[in-house]
């Protein structure tokens, strides 16, 4: 399958959203494709993460719709909605576990909610996600023990919990030192390989967009829309818009 005729696994459809007094996007369309990698950026405030949470139907948007492998997150009924979203792996950024429970439980946790599982199995598949994150050894241990790193492992392995093949990930790399974030990287490439995901990520770190992005979408506050839309080699060389170019180049201000 070439690039161009990959399937669509989420679409954007005309969206307008934001909050009454402040459109953040208005009438923005785009599509992520099945396996790609792509990153969601822009400045604080400019609405990254009500973009995720529209994506994930947690946010009714305006106007416009989010079509997730073509069948609507935001006009659907509450039961297709719900099934919908099962299918969407969420990982925030603080990795979002439960303190009292084990990691092997925090895993588990979708599984004992949305399945009727028999225990073994349902520990089964928990200790090989576990495993696919690289850390079939932190089963008991509770989240207070671990690293950074493994803390977000732990929140993708949950992510993963219930088959999802497409994983929104919010600033996965933050806090983690520069060999921490390159691992994890590389993690999310063999995910990619293995599992034939698809990630969309929140996240401005230079080095992890040059590492694994297939594409980046630019959130712009003062035009409403989308500035950039491509590898972040293109953006870095051929950006018609100098501050997208002097983002990519790791510019500071005043240099373009
Ligand atoms: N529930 C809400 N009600 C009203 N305004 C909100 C709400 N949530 C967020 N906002 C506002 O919407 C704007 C976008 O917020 P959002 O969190 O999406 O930005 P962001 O790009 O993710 O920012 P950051 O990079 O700082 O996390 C901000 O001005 C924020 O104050």
């Amino acid at each position: 399958m070439t690039e161009n005729n990959k399937k669509s696994v989420i679409r954007v459809e005309n969206l307008t959203m934001g909050w009454p007094g402040k459109i953040l996007l208005e009438n923005v369309s785009f599509d992520i494709l099945q396996n790609e990698i792509v990153f969601i950026m822009g400045g604080s405030g400019c609405g990254k993460s009500t973009l995720m949470k529209t994506i994930i139907g947690l946010n009714p948007p305006m106007a416009g719709d989010i079509l997730i492998r073509r069948e609507s997150i935001i006009h659907s009924d509450q039961e297709k909605i719900a099934e919908i979203q099962r299918g969407l792996g969420i990982m925030y950024q603080s990795g979002a576990l439960f303190g009292s429970l084990t990691v092997l439980e925090n895993v588990r946790f979708p599984l004992d909610q949305f399945t009727k599982l028999p225990m073994p199995a349902k520990d089964l598949t928990s200790q090989m996600l576990l495993a696919a994150l690289e850390m079939p050894h932190a089963a008991n241990l509770m989240p207070g023990e671990l690293s950074g790193g493994m803390i977000k492992r732990a929140g993708i392995a949950r992510a993963l919990a219930l088959g999802a093949t497409i994983l929104l990930l919010d600033e996965p790399s933050a806090g983690l030192d520069p060999i921490t974030a390159a691992n994890l990287d590389e993690t999310i490439l063999r995910l990619r390989k293995n599992l034939n995901c698809t990630f969309v990520i929140v996240s401005h770190e230079l080095k992890s967009i040059f590492r694994i992005a297939d594409r980046c979408l630019m959130l712009d506050p003062v035009s409403k829309s989308i500035i950039a839309d491509g590898s972040p080699e293109e953006l870095r060389e051929h950006s018609p818009n100098p501050r997208v170019r002097q983002f990519f180049n790791a510019q500071p201000d005043g240099e373009e």
